[in-house]
């Protein structure tokens, strides 16, 4: 007899969760864009990375961008979480306005970065995750 395996089967889809740094500076945010062998291949995002066990936010963002970018911050206030699925992943993304960037940046990972005002951050081609923190700076910045 056949039956449909994929109505029995669990949610095998990955739920990753995912720290975001929104770092400011002088009225203007960071945008880093991925690079072209990494998954999302070229989309633009806030850098960051996956939370590991035992870890908060903020040590989270420490870590990523000190390896991605050689930069250190001071962490603040967080926004609403996002989620979102992607076809192969899930991913909820916390989102933490940074400021006091130190050190001078140096991208071991991405392709490249830039400096925006909150208004021509839709000019990129973010991530989808992104769309819903995009929307929220360019209106309440
Ligand atoms: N850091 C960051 N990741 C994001 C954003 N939006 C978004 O969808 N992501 C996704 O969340 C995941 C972040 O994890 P990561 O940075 O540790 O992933 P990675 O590329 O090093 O590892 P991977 O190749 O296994 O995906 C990526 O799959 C990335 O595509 C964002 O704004 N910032």
């Amino acid at each position: 007899m056949q039956y449909d395996t994929d109505s029995a089967m669990p949610d095998k889809i990955p739920h990753i969760h995912v720290a975001c740094a929104i770092i400011q500076m002088d009225g203007l945010i960071l945008a880093t864009q991925r690079s072209a062998t990494m998954s999302l291949p070229l989309k633009w995002e806030f850098p960051g990375g996956k939370l590991e066990a035992g870890e908060t936010p903020e040590q989270c963002l420490q870590r990523e961008l000190q390896e991605e970018l050689a930069i250190t911050v001071r962490v603040g206030q967080g926004l609403p979480p996002v989620t979102h699925s992607y076809p192969a992943f899930k991913v909820t993304l916390y989102p933490f306005f940074c400021d006091s960037l130190e050190g001078t940046m140096i991208l071991h990972e991405h392709s490249a970065a830039c400096w925006l005002t909150p208004n021509e951050l839709p000019t990129l081609d973010w991530a989808e995750a992104d769309w819903p923190i995009i929307s929220q700076l360019a209106h309440h910045l």
